[in-house]
């Protein structure tokens, strides 16, 4: 079976063609800049070249269509027709309460997607567009999605509530879901698999830190604690979005400035994290750089986001009473040195010692970077949220069948 993935952003859009009989990727890519003047989309096909076209793309319909066309192109295509294309699966962010695990897409969980608007701002929006999409260029082919939420729903009520009234729980949902929870439940089975030890016996802190970034504590194999709450902003500090903070910030800057729920919403998820205190960019590369070159700003808005992350992690060993692995995924985890060695550096009451090579070995490989003699095991772990979802999508489609 050959099954689409796609995860859609509010104006990117990233996919990959699998062939399930060996899991194989076909062509994988990216369109960016959706709704901008010049969108770019980038199509690597496996065993070709890959190209990248420049044109204007208004909306998530006109980018799988796009994609559709790469995929089926007689020079940069891999595939004769779209009718080959069986099945798409999607990810979702945020799927409340309602899932604890990937579905069929049909009316009522599109309508449940909705719903849950609110909740994941920057997420469902564009996640809707895309199965919309999909629907339109590919009728009558089943399409499945995967949460970010499902694998935390295993999280308990004293961890999931908030201190607040108990009645925004019972009439808005108020409370803690958590996201990331496909790549955080891979990289954990995958780290249990490298060390060769039963999950069950394990307690594990995944930290996946990319654009978006959270950590999980994960006991046994199921998702204990997680740092994002009702939507993705609350946590670690992250490239655009500032992560955790005092709620009275909310209330005493919109009353100080004047601004509106949307305004501060844009505020925090958009204008703060690493780009409000570097001044000058999300990324972390550029980050890093501007701190190798003695920027004072970009030193701070590093030395901020190395804090906040190691401070989640003691009070993750701390929930868990321990910690046997410590695992970085995502963006910013698989690729920067740096972050992973001052993090691990300032770990030494947990027993926690890198091997500063083995740090800096890159590779897109499982990786071990610690001692034979460090307490904790330390790993690198290229996520694949991709695959999971492919998986996913192919058993449920065959399920239903
Ligand atoms: N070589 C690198 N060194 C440091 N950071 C990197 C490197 N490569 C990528 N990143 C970081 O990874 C982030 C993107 O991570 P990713 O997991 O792809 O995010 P998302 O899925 O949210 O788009 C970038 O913002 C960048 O800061
Ligand atoms: C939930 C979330 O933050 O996702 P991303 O990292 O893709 O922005
Ligand atoms: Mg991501």
């Amino acid at each position: 079976m050959k099954v689409l993935v796609i995860n859609s952003g509010s104006s990117s859009l990233k996919y990959q063609l699998y062939d399930m009989t060996d899991e194989s990727v076909l062509a994988k890519g990216l369109v960016e800049r959706i709704g901008m003047d010049s969108s770019i989309l980038n199509h690597k096909p496996t065993g070709k070249e890959e190209v990248t076209e420049v044109s204007e793309i208004l909306e998530h319909n006109t980018a799988i269509r796009k994609v559709l066309d790469m995929l089926t192109d007689p020079e940069h295509g891999v595939i004769e027709s779209i009718g080959e294309i069986q099945a798409v699966g999607h990810r979702v962010v945020h799927g409340g309460e309602a899932f604890n695990g990937s579905v069929l897409v049909t009316g009522d969980v599109k309508s449940e997607i909705r719903r849950l608007f609110d909740l994941a701002p920057l997420h469902n929006p564009p996640a809707v567009m895309g199965i919309t999409a999909a629907e339109k260029n590919m009728p009558g082919v089943p399409q499945v999605v995967a949460f970010d939420t499902a694998f935390h729903q295993t999280m308990e009520e004293k961890v999931y509530l908030y201190p607040i009234p108990k009645v925004l729980y019972k009439k808005h949902h108020v409370r803690r879901y958590g996201a990331h929870g496909t790549s955080h439940e891979y990289v954990s089975k995958t780290a249990a698999e490298y060390l060769d030890r039963p999950i069950e016996d394990l307690k594990i802190i995944t930290c996946h830190i990319g654009n978006g970034g959270s950590l999980t504590a994960v006991k046994g194999g199921k998702s204990y604690d997680t740092s994002m709450g009702l939507t993705p902003l609350e946590g670690l500090m992250m490239g655009t979005r500032s992560g955790d903070l005092d709620p009275a910030v909310v209330t005493f800057v919109m009353n100080k400035e004047e601004l509106s729920i949307s305004e501060v919403n844009s505020m925090l998820n958009k204008h703060s994290g690493l780009l409000a205190i570097s001044g000058s960019s999300s990324d972390m590369r550029d980050i890093t750089d501007g701190m190798e070159a003695g920027e004072p700003n970009e030193t701070l808005a590093f030395e901020m986001y190395e804090y906040r992350l190691r401070k989640y992690i003691g009070s993750y060993a701390a929930a868990m009473d321990g910690v046997d692995v410590i695992v970085f995924t995502a963006g910013i985890g698989e690729n920067s040195a740096i972050v992973r060695e001052k993090v691990c550096q300032n770990l030494t009451y947990l027993g926690v010692e890198i091997d500063k090579e083995l740090n800096k070995v890159r590779s897109g490989d499982p990786r071990r970077i610690s001692t034979p003699n460090s307490k904790v095991e330390v790993l690198v772990i290229p996520t694949n949220e991709e695959l999971v979802i492919a998986r996913d999508t192919h058993r449920i489609v065959l399920e239903n069948k």
